[in-house]
């Protein structure tokens, strides 16, 4: 595929014959070497050519909002993707190409989720964060599950009305299975069958068609997982027993808005899919924000000692924090502002299609490209954030305490862009900081000890796909005092009232 435009390419490696860059993708940690290439073509916008699908590596917050956002009435589209549609998660509105599908989507999960609406879903999250404390007193050695839980029974109550107690409910490991192979799947690069689509039609027994087996063996959880609570509460709906949620708003909407025309059966699976997708498909994300913030909280004490003093200014010993003391701590405000930028989610963005032709900084842009904002390199700019490894909170406040707004918000980055930004970050961020708030207030979090008593040494390392995690979480969670023991005992045995 070569350019027609006079304008040259952006620069980046050179590409083979027929194959292009396809031997050139990263698939572990692939920001790190999108930001070599910036480094080593030094340009922010890169080019790799791969079959059918010219794709732009964006390096620098101003490039991704130069394009993905002044520009975003062309570059909010989306390739469309093989292993997306073979996995059955075509459903999933981040990868849907810019059409009136993808507008139907957008505008019944805006309904849900707008700012204005997702105080709402506050009880619960704040309840669940509550439930959280006394799980990790009882067995701080499995954080990791315990916030599955947590953000999985948020979500899993706001949607469909049940409340999810066990990390072994079925309902836990469908989100976790389901989304896992999501992540690793849209790598660029990482599944030839999206440059050539005629491995589609090779059986998945034949030796090299690794990506068609993972297809095949993750489709029954992902079409599950999306079908099964829906169609429980819909039975449950229409019998007049359901528990008031969204799935029960949505029906209802549906009924009056659409009932008996041809429209009713398209709305309906809108709004499995939106559901489908609030539950499973978003859940990885807050999560990872989760675990982030206990390993920064781990290695960094004196953030950690500084949050609790603020906490304990504010809420005072007697009781847990509620959500008007957060809005009253701009530290906590800034801890999760770093906790964004510090371990970024969604290391390479979700990346955009552009639909015509374009031109930047003197380069041809071709039409079709995917483009790749590499949200890690931008978040560890260290003109943005000097000594970006550091987790350091501080660096957004101005001298007398406030958030300094001379310096870039990563939300900014870490949430997407333009027209396809984020549905979730308002909902996201009412979970975290009453879960980052109330862990604080109670607990003190050390990296913890193995087997044999020695302490664990944690590092600072991201891992993953799409949504990527740390790799290594504490598991040394230990109460402040006593008085912060009782706390989560009282605060959890009112649990049943709210949910
Ligand atoms: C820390 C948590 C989260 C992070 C970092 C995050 C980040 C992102 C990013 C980077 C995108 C892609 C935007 C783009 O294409 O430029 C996105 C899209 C999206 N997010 Fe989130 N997200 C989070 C949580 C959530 C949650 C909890 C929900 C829903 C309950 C949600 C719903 C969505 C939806 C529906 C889209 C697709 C928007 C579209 O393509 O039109 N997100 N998110």
């Amino acid at each position: 595929r070569r350019s027609r435009s006079r304008l040259p390419l952006p620069p980046g490696p050179k590409p083979w014959p027929f194959i292009g860059n396809m031997l050139d993708m990263p698939t572990v940690r692939p920001w790190e070497k999108y930001h070599e290439w910036c480094e080593t073509y030094d340009s922010d916008v890169i080019f790799l050519d791969l079959p059918m699908q010219p794709t732009i590596i964006l390096g620098s917050a101003d490039a991704a909002l130069d394009l993905l956002d002044k520009r975003s009435n062309i570059y909010s589209s989306k390739s469309t993707s093989v292993m997306i549609d073979l996995m059955g998660w075509e459903f999933n509105l981040s990868f849907m190409p810019y059409t009136n599908r993808w507008r139907a989507h957008r505008r019944m999960f805006h309904q849900q989720f707008y700012q204005g609406i997702v105080s709402k879903y506050q009880p619960v999250q704040r309840q669940q964060a509550r439930e959280f404390l006394s799980w990790a007193l009882k067995d701080p050695a499995n954080t990791r599950k315990h916030v599955r839980l947590l953000i999985t029974s948020v979500i899993f109550y706001v949607t469909y009305g049940k409340k999810i107690t066990s990390i072994d409910d079925e309902y836990v490991t469908l989100a976790k299975v389901a989304v896992e192979a999501l992540s690793q799947a849209v790598i660029p690069g990482a599944c030839w069958v999206e440059y050539m689509p005629i491995l589609k039609y090779i059986p998945s027994w034949v030796p090299g068609t690794a990506s068609m087996k993972l297809a095949e063996k993750y489709l029954p959880y992902v079409t599950k997982m999306k079908d099964q609570p829906y169609s429980e509460v819909k039975a449950a709906f229409n019998e007049g027993s359901a528990t008031p949620c969204m799935t029960t708003s949505l029906l209802e909407r549906n009924v009056k808005k659409y009932g008996g025309t041809d429209e009713e059966a398209i709305y309906d699976e809108i709004a499995k899919n939106v559901t489908g997708l609030a539950y499973a498909g978003m859940s990885g994300r807050t999560s990872s924000a989760c675990l982030s913030f206990l390993l920064a909280m781990a290695l960094f004490p004196e953030v950690q000692k500084r949050a609790q003093a603020e906490l304990d200014r504010v809420v005072g010993p007697s009781r847990l924090p509620e959500y008007e003391d957060i809005a009253q701590i701009p530290y906590i405000r800034a801890l999760i502002m770093e906790t964004m930028r510090w371990m970024p989610v969604i290391p390479f963005g979700v990346p955009h299609a552009v639909i015509v032709d374009d031109e930047y900084k003197g380069y041809h842009i071709p039409k079709g490209s995917m483009v790749v904002p590499n949200a890690w390199a931008m978040l560890h700019n260290p003109e943005d954030y000097p000594s970006p490894e550091e987790f350091k909170p501080e660096r957004f406040l101005d001298e007398d305490g406030n958030i300094d707004p001379s310096v870039r918000d990563p939300t900014v980055v870490a949430f997407g862009f333009g027209r396809r930004i984020c549905l979730g970050r308002h909902f996201s961020d009412n979970t975290l900081s009453i879960y980052i708030a109330s862990v604080l207030h109670v607990f003190d979090i050390t990296p913890g000890v193995d087997a044999s008593g020695s302490p664990i040494k944690l590092t600072a390392e991201l891992a993953g796909g799409l949504v990527a995690m740390p790799r290594d979480v504490p598991c040394g969670l230990r109460p402040r005092s006593e008085a912060a023991a009782k706390l989560i005992w009282e605060a959890t045995g009112e649990g049943d009232s709210v949910l």
